[in-house]
This record gives structure tokens, C-alpha cells and sequence, in this order.
């Protein structure tokens, strides 16, 4: 489990999270809704360990190999690599930093491709894709990673209904396997599918602190 503690986050003077504490359990998707600018990635980032609390505490991290994909815009267009070879970045984190890939990396590498159903656009330069396949690549890329804590961000926003279903389905399958699956949305309807919703207003959490004792519980954007 990975506890946050009064999680604060200050940029310069704003505050983007406010006193935050929640806690996150294995085999549960974890849903974080909240208008723009509620603190939804600052979250994400900090549980991500990118980037460093101006105060408070998130405990259960150490040891714990850490699959963060970003919004799909922060990655970019002229990224000379084809979806393969971005897919196969996921076993670095493992192996270090440029190493050949081995049979099993690259084993790993055309699961996620097929479980993503990318393997037909596996060829193609990354900045040539759609939304919903850049999409697909990223999850792909952090499935090779085999994180137990899975951070997305916003990983289903604009994506057509099969491209969600698919994106959907691999993340319930992760949460299955045993990671701690964290998703920042706006899609209210993937939301609801999660084991547990929390809602970030302004930097702050609404509802009960901790979802873990609460359970699934539902609350308004
Ligand atoms: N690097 C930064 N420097 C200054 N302020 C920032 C920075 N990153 C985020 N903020 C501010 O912190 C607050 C929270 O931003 P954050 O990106 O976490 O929100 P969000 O809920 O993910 O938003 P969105 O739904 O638009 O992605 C916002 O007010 C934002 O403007």
C-alpha cells in the first residue's frame, strides 16, 4: 500500500495540493477526477517521485518500480523512433539505460504490442501516429516497464470507444495482476469502473481521505 500524508505542493507561491492524504492498495484501479488545474498530474508526479513534496509525506514507495505514462501531448512529435523501438524503452528501466534488449525483453516487447493491438503499426515513426495510437504506444512501452505501481495520465481523454475499451481492459488487467494502478481522468464513465474514485478540488481532496477503508465510493466532479 502507498500512503500519502498531508501532501502538500506548492509552485513558487500557488498551492497545487493542499494537505493531501489518501492511500493507494494493491489490485485497485484508483481514479483521480477533478476540473483542470486541480492537481490531478502534480499528484501523479509526486507518487511518480519526479517531483519532490514542499511538505508532507507518501510512504510505501521504496522498492517499488514505478510505470508513469504522461499525458500523450508531453511526448514529442519528432521523436525519431518507431513504435517498436519506443515500446522496447520500457525495458531500459530494468536493464539500464541503452542495453540490448534480450529474448525475453523483446518477448515482452510484442505481448504489449499485441495487447495494445499495435503490432500492425509496430513499423511506424512515432510523431506519424493518431492520438489514440500514441496513446496505445505509451501503455504499451509502461506494460514492458512491469510496474507495480502504474501511473496514467489522462490515458483515455479523446480516444474513440475501441480504443478505450482496449486501454480499459489492460488496465484492469494490470490492477489484476497485483500493481497499484493510479489514473488521472475526465472521463467520468471510466471513472466509475475504477475500485475508487478521488476527487482533487482546487489541490484538495474531497470526501473520505481514505479509500481504502471507504471503499468504492462516489463523489461530484
Ligand atoms: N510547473 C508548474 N509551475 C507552476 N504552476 C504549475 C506547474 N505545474 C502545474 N502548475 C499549477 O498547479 C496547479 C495544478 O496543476 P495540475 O497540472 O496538477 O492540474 P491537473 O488537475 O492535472 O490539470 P489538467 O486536468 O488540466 O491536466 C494548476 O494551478 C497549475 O497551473
Amino acid at each position: 500500500m502507498i500512503v500519502v500524508s498531508e501532501l502538500t505542493v506548492r509552485y513558487g507561491t500557488a498551492v497545487a495540493l493542499n494537505r493531501v492524504s489518501a492511500s493507494f492498495t494493491e489490485r485497485t484501479v484508483t481514479a483521480l477526477i477533478g476540473h483542470n488545474g486541480s492537481g490531478k498530474s502534480t499528484l501523479l508526479h509526486a507518487l511518480a517521485g519526479i517531483l519532490r513534496p514542499t511538505s508532507g509525506s507518501i510512504d510505501g514507495l521504496r522498492g517499488r518500480r514505478v510505470a508513469y505514462v504522461p499525458q500523450r501531448t508531453a511526448v514529442g512529435d519528432n521523436l525519431p523512433l518507431t513504435v517498436r523501438e519506443l515500446v522496447g524503452m520500457g525495458a531500459w528501466q530494468r536493464r539500464g539505460l541503452f542495453r540490448r534488449l534480450t529474448p525475453d525483453d523483446r518477448q515482452a516487447v510484442e505481448v504489449a504490442l499485441t495487447r495494445l493491438d499495435i503490432t500492425d503499426i509496430a513499423a511506424r515513426q512515432v510523431g506519424t501516429l493518431s492520438g489514440g495510437q500514441r496513446q496505445r504506444a505509451l501503455l504499451a512501452q509502461a506494460l514492458v516497464q512491469r510496474g507495480d505501481l502504474l501511473l496514467l495520465d489522462e490515458p483515455t481523454t479523446g480516444l474513440d470507444a475501441q480504443a478505450r475499451a482496449v486501454i480499459n481492459d489492460v488496465i484492469d488487467e494490470e490492477a489484476a495482476r497485483g500493481a497499484i494502478v493510479v489514473v488521472a481522468t475526465h472521463e467520468l464513465l471510466d471513472a466509475e469502473r475504477a475500485g475508487c474514485t478521488l476527487t482533487l478540488t482546487a489541490g484538495s481532496l474531497q470526501g473520505p481521505t481514505d479509500a481504502t477503508v471507504s471503499g468504492k465510493f462516489s463523489v461530484s466532479a
